[in-house]
């Protein structure tokens, strides 16, 4: 995992140029269709891939039943990410969609239908969006086991600006129908 810059240091070389904050984002990711390790771990390059991004956490692996899913979904896997950026809020949500279309993602059908790559912004800093396209913090992720335990297991003092902390929001949904899958590693470079 590479270390993002100290915020702190000012490199009067940049000094000229547009200057951004950096920022903690977390962002969940699941597949539940084709080859979901491959997806996951190719979500996972990608964002280590991308300039001014700097993956600071990788989850375990999770083992979810569907949430609000067609009859007949297969199960999900689902890790949670967390990244310090200098990009803005929708150019990350550019790139994570830009991610999931090199993965197969499809879109047009049914609500929630099986999907090679899903990667959602769940937090970025303490930005509040309530747009067409972006809402942050993502309305439904304190509701989500499939987020929460990967989440708690990576920072377990968390917080959800607005909702409240990780682990009592999942101590309160519970976590029936997700596994952790310890034999699936991935890689981060
Ligand atoms: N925080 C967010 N993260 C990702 N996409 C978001 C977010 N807020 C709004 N969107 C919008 O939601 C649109 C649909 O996304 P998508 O089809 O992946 O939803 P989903 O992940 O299946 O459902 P859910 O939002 O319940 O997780 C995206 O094109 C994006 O513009
Ligand atoms: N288990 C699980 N269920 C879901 C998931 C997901 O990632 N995992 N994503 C959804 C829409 O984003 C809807 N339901």
């Amino acid at each position: 995992m590479s270390e993002s810059p100290n915020p702190n240091v000012i490199d009067t070389d940049t000094l000229t140029g547009d200057m951004h904050p950096i920022r903690r984002a977390v962002l969940s990711i699941g597949s539940n269709l084709g080859d979901r390790v491959f997806n996951l771990q190719g979500a996972v390059d990608a964002l280590g891939d991308t300039p001014e991004v700097w993956l600071t956490g990788v989850s375990p692996v999770y083992e979810t039943a569907p949430v609000d899913a067609p009859e007949g979904s297969e199960d999900f896997l689902n890790i949670v990410v967390t990244i310090d950026t200098t990009l803005s809020a929708p150019t990350l949500l550019d790139r994570a969609l830009a991610i999931e279309a090199a993965y197969g993602r499809e879109r047009g059908g049914e609500l929630n239908a099986p999907r090679t790559l899903d990667v959602d912004l769940i937090v970025v800093g303490d930005r509040r969006a309530d747009d067409d396209h972006l809402v942050l913090p993502h309305p439904r992720a304190g509701e989500r086991a499939f987020v929460l335990a990967p989440w708690h297991d990576l920072e377990s003092d968390a917080q959800i600006p607005g909702v409240g902390p990780v682990a009592e929001l999942l101590e309160k949904v519970g976590r029936d129908g997700i596994t952790r899958r310890d034999d699936i590693e991935l890689e981060v470079s």
